[in-house]
């Protein structure tokens, strides 16, 4: 039986990563010049040295922002107050990637094999966020599956209030853009650039302006943007985790007879990215969750991911390579799981083998170092076919999964998949 100390060390050195990167990059004017339309005159300025009357004639020409709720783009000044202008009525020369801010989102936000790190910032909206403004809490809208974060720009315009606050898992953080763009020796932007699916807010500007740019950011597959050498597959705060786990592996207490380690989920990904993106590979996960599947892997074990579904008598193990939605079903849907999308029987260390249990199902004996979360919980509808068709659904939370081999052997196991009938 795995002892609870051992795990207890995995666990602790499992740093949980913030969510978000940040920082300061000075600019010059050419950078902070702003040109924007309102209704048939042009206007300029610049925000590195604004004066009041031209931030309250940019305030003026902004529309009340909306935000997204489910598909839609509502407006409600309970829930947000700011001024908002499109894209298309504004200009700026001013590139995320020639400040190195997109060099920087890629190192510290996405944690991927090196051909899969492309970012592209697309600029989304200008807003003006003036006294009395403010955004309740929420999270961003995925526009389309392969955004992952956002990026807001915070411009040197005189303002106090309007920090961001982000909370994620029962932990919270504040970047205070007043201060940081304030307390810059020479004219900068402040920048914070986070995970969709973090619970973030604007508190109240209680005066000035708060000027932003806001971009969405997107895993893009385009090689244009070649990936410097120096970035790291696994980031130096991984060695804790890969020591801890070499040190477990060589106890010979730690999964004697081997077995599979599950790693519970820290955020959320769209299941429809779990398929594209995914089954064979970590590439694009997030934070703590992309450290752990880089770390598996160069300990050259082969980690998948997975889904726990929970079926009608088990919880079954599925790698999502085999994951197909709206099938059909000629049996129980355990049976199915097993037996055409090559699950397992999920199984504790030391857990008896229920009574009347179908000898047929294979079993993966199964160890959770950090608990199975709800973050990427999706819903799996099939058709039954019983005495009539019906359909019915199954629930499943996305997981990491590693078969580790018994003591002495661990990294020669590679999962397949394929429905090898041992017990594990
Ligand atoms: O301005 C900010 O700091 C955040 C804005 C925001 O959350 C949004 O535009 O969705
Ligand atoms: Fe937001």
């Amino acid at each position: 039986m795995a002892s609870e100390e051992i795990l207890d060390s995995l666990r602790a050195a499992i740093t949980l990563k913030p969510p978000f990167c940040t920082g300061a990059v000075p600019i010059s004017s050419d950078h902070a010049t702003l040109f924007y339309k309102k209704g048939e005159s042009a206007h300029w300025l610049d925000l590195s040295q604004a004066n009041p009357e031209q931030l309250q004639a940019l305030a003026e020409a902004c529309e009340p922002a909306t935000f997204g709720l489910g598909q839609n783009d509502v407006l409600n000044e309970e829930y947000r107050k700011a001024g908002k202008m499109d894209a298309s009525n504004f200009s700026m020369r001013i590139h995320m990637s020639d400040l190195g801010i997109v060099d920087r989102i890629r190192e510290q936000l996405l944690y991927a094999p090196e051909d899969q790190k492309y970012v592209k910032a697309e600029l989304y909206k200008l807003n003006v966020y003036g006294k009395d403004s403010f955004f309740k809490s929420h999270k961003d809208t995925p526009r389309g599956d392969t955004m992952f974060a956002s990026l807001v720009v915070v411009f040197p315009t005189p303002h106090e209030g309007g920090a961001l606050k982000l909370s994620h898992d029962g932990e919270e953080w504040t970047f205070d853009s007043a201060a940081l763009t304030r307390d810059a020796p020479t004219p900068s932007i402040a920048y914070i650039a986070f995970y969709s699916d973090v619970d973030h807010e604007v508190t109240l500007v209680t005066s000035g302006h708060r000027v932003t740019l806001t971009y969405n950011l997107f895993l893009d597959s385009s090689p244009s943007q070649k990936i410097p050498r120096s970035v790291q597959a696994v980031a130096p705060d991984s060695n804790l985790f890969r020591d801890a786990l070499l040190a477990a592996f060589d106890d010979p207490t730690f999964l004697p007879d081997g077995g599979y380690l599950g790693f519970g989920m820290s955020f959320t990904y769209p299941i429809s990215r779990v398929k594209r993106y995914y089954s064979n590979s970590g590439g694009a996960l997030k934070g703590s969750d992309a450290m752990i599947f880089a770390v598996l892997e160069d300990l050259s074990l082969s980690p998948s991911m997975s889904v726990v579904y929970k079926g009608l008598n088990h919880k079954i193990l599925v790698p999502t390579d085999y994951l197909t939605l709206g099938s059909d079903a000629y049996d129980d849907i355990d049976s199915v799981l097993c037996e055409e999308h090559y699950g397992k029987v999920i199984l504790g260390l030391g857990q008896d083998i229920p009574s009347h249990f179908n000898e047929d199902l294979p079993i993966a004996r199964m160890t959770w170092v950090t608990p199975l979360t709800t973050f990427s919980n999706f819903r799996s509808d099939y058709t039954y076919y019983g005495n009539e068709a019906s359909t019915e659904h199954v629930y499943g939370d996305l997981c990491i999964a590693v078969k580790v081999g018994a003591f002495g052997q661990r990294d020669t196991i590679a999962d397949s998949g394929s429905s090898d009938e041992e017990l594990v």
